[in-house]
């Protein structure tokens, strides 16, 4: 099966965000990215194809090249970000969520998963592909713009329990971004608007 780019002709017009590289071109530096995704049958359990962006993260080229594709829909003309803070889900979503708020000058919200919080405000359950989770977090976020961003949308339940995670702690999201999609999976059914860089 073949990773390829997600056709963004029918998304919002892509604007640059601040601090964010451009010079490496997009269409090279997606191109080693996509290679740089890999896919191992039967992990973590029979029958799953697990993809694993883990090995494009090793290279600085391509961390920003996708980073920078993460975040042009939320930004502004002037390269003003449209969010104050990232949530980013654990554990991949982390690293995507720390290498945007530095490139955006905004904050970072960690979403973690159940039981690593010693007092969360919020836990919400959700199922996976293979798995039952929850997510949990706490924190005022009155007034805050909020971008969620995960490693992989698959089914679509953890950037769900996130949206969720996030409003009952107060917050606005104004969107939410990943690098991969699992279209067979259809997590686009609960999580429409999401923005990917890649599509398999
Ligand atoms: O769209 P969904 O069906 O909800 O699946 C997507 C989630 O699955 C993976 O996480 P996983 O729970 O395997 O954890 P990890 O990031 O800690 O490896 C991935 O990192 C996403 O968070
Ligand atoms: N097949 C898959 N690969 C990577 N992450 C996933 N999350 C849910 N399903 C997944």
């Amino acid at each position: 099966m073949r990773v390829t780019p997600t056709d963004h002709s029918q998304m919002p017009p892509a604007i640059q965000a601040p601090g964010l590289a451009t010079q490496y071109g997009d269409a090279a530096g997606l191109q080693r990215a996509s290679a740089l995704i890999s896919t191992t049958p039967d992990f973590p359990a029979p029958g799953v194809l697990f993809r694993d962006v883990t090995p494009l993260l090793a290279d600085p080229r391509v961390y920003r090249e996708v980073l920078d594709a993460m975040a042009e829909p939320f930004c502004a003309d002037d390269g003003a970000p449209g969010f104050d803070l990232v949530a980013g889900i654990e554990a991949r979503g982390f690293v995507m969520a720390g290498g945007l708020a530095a490139a955006s000058g905004t904050g970072v919200l960690p979403i973690r998963k159940a039981g690593k919080l010693p007092n969360p405000q919020v836990t919400v359950e959700y199922g996976l592909e293979y798995a039952e989770a929850a997510v949990e977090s706490s924190g005022d976020l009155t007034g805050a713009r909020v971008l969620l961003v995960d490693d992989v949308l698959a089914t679509g339940g953890t950037l769900r329990a996130a949206h969720t995670v996030v409003e009952r702690l107060g917050g606005t999201v104004v969107g939410s971004a990943v690098i991969l999609e699992l279209e067979e999976l259809k997590g686009r059914t609960i999580v429409p608007a999401c923005h990917t860089v890649f599509t398999v």
